[in-house]
This record gives structure tokens, sequence and C-alpha cells, in this order.
């Protein structure tokens, strides 16, 4: 991605302090998003620099766009790794703590056919980490046969600076 592309979509996303509690600086990326160039310029950067795949794995509720658009630009499939209470049993799951809260994720026990899959893991942004470490843990609790890829998008003006950030399947 170019850097101008990169500003762009950057200077898009809306910077709240104190959201939705003290001391947290929010990055709303919804403005972002809605930017047709810069969101193409993201996604074609994401094609080329994620490992091929066959499932796209995101987070609910805002992975699920990353996650959906470079699965439909890609032709592969979507695993949408849903919050608490949403999918009918049988589940599995995986608690964590947020920058400002506690969660829970699931995804089916089973019908999801993730045998020899290579699964990308994808999420808008990285805050404490502790959304995709869950998401590792839980895909990594459906046993060996399941190989992950992490990549994420980092929030484009953290201490981390910008870009795509990934890390190898040791969680
Ligand atoms: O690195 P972390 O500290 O885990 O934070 C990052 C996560 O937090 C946000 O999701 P959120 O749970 O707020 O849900 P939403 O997408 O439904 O707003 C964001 O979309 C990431 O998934
Ligand atoms: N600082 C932040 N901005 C936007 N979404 C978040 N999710 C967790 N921390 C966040």
């Amino acid at each position: 991605m170019s850097d101008m592309a990169l500003q762009r979509f950057a200077g898009a996303i809306r910077k709240i302090p104190d959201y939705p509690s003290p001391g947290i600086l929010f990055y709303d990326l919804i403005p972002a998003l809605a930017d047709g160039e810069a969101f193409h310029e993201v996604l074609a950067a994401l094609d080329e620099s994620t490992p091929k795949a066959g499932i796209i794995a995101g987070v609910e509720a805002r992975g699920f766009l990353f996650a959906a658009a470079l699965a439909a630009l890609r032709g592969c499939g979507v695993l949408a790794i849903r919050k608490a209470g949403k999918l009918p049993p049988p589940v599995a799951g995986e608690d964590y703590a947020l920058e400002y809260g506690e969660a829970r994720i699931e995804i089916p026990a089973d019908g999801v056919a993730l045998a020899g899959q290579d699964v990308v893991l994808l999420d808008d942004l990285l805050a404490t980490g502790g959304t995709l470490a869950a998401a590792a843990v839980l895909l990594a609790g459906r046993g060996p046969e399941c190989s992950q890829r992490l990549r994420w998008w980092n929030c484009p003006h953290s201490a981390a600076g910008p870009g795509w950030r990934r890390k190898a399947s040791t969680w």
C-alpha cells in the first residue's frame, strides 16, 4: 500500500478521547471504511501481503468487514467468529479481556470443515491483542489439523506504527 493511501485511510479514522471510558483513545474506522478508494487500497494491500488460505477468520463485528471483503476478493470462505450468545449449541468458546471490559467469542463446535485448512485470522485493529489471542486459542483448540497464519491490521497511529502485523502461530 502506498504511504499516501495509508495516510488517507489513517487520516479518515476518527480518534475519540475517553471513549467508551476515561483514558481510552477510541479508533473509529467507520469513516475510513466509507472512503471507497482508501478501503480498496487497503484490501489490495491485504491481498498482496496475506498468505493464501482456505478460509479467512474474522471476529465480530468489525473484523467481519475485513475478513468478508478479502474472502470475497479471493473467492474463499469466511469463518465468522461470533460474540457470545449468538450461536446455537454446540459451540466452542474462549473468554478474554478487552481494553474496556471482558468478552467471549464462539464458533460452532461442528459443521465447519477446518480439517486441513489454512486459516488466516484478521481483525481491524490491535489494542491489547486480547481478541486475536483468544481467537487463536479458540482455533488451536480445534486440533492440530487447523494451522493458523495470524495477521492483523494495527492501529495506524499506535506506538507500534502503521501497517500490517504478523505473528506466527505460537500462541
Ligand atoms: O486488541 P484488543 O484489546 O482485543 O482490541 C481490539 C478488538 O476490539 C474491537 O472489537 P470490539 O470487541 O470492541 O467489538 P466490535 O467490533 O463489535 O465493536 C476491535 O474490532 C478488535 O476486535
Ligand atoms: N482503542 C480502541 N479503539 C477502537 N476499538 C477498540 N477496541 C479495543 N480498543 C479499541
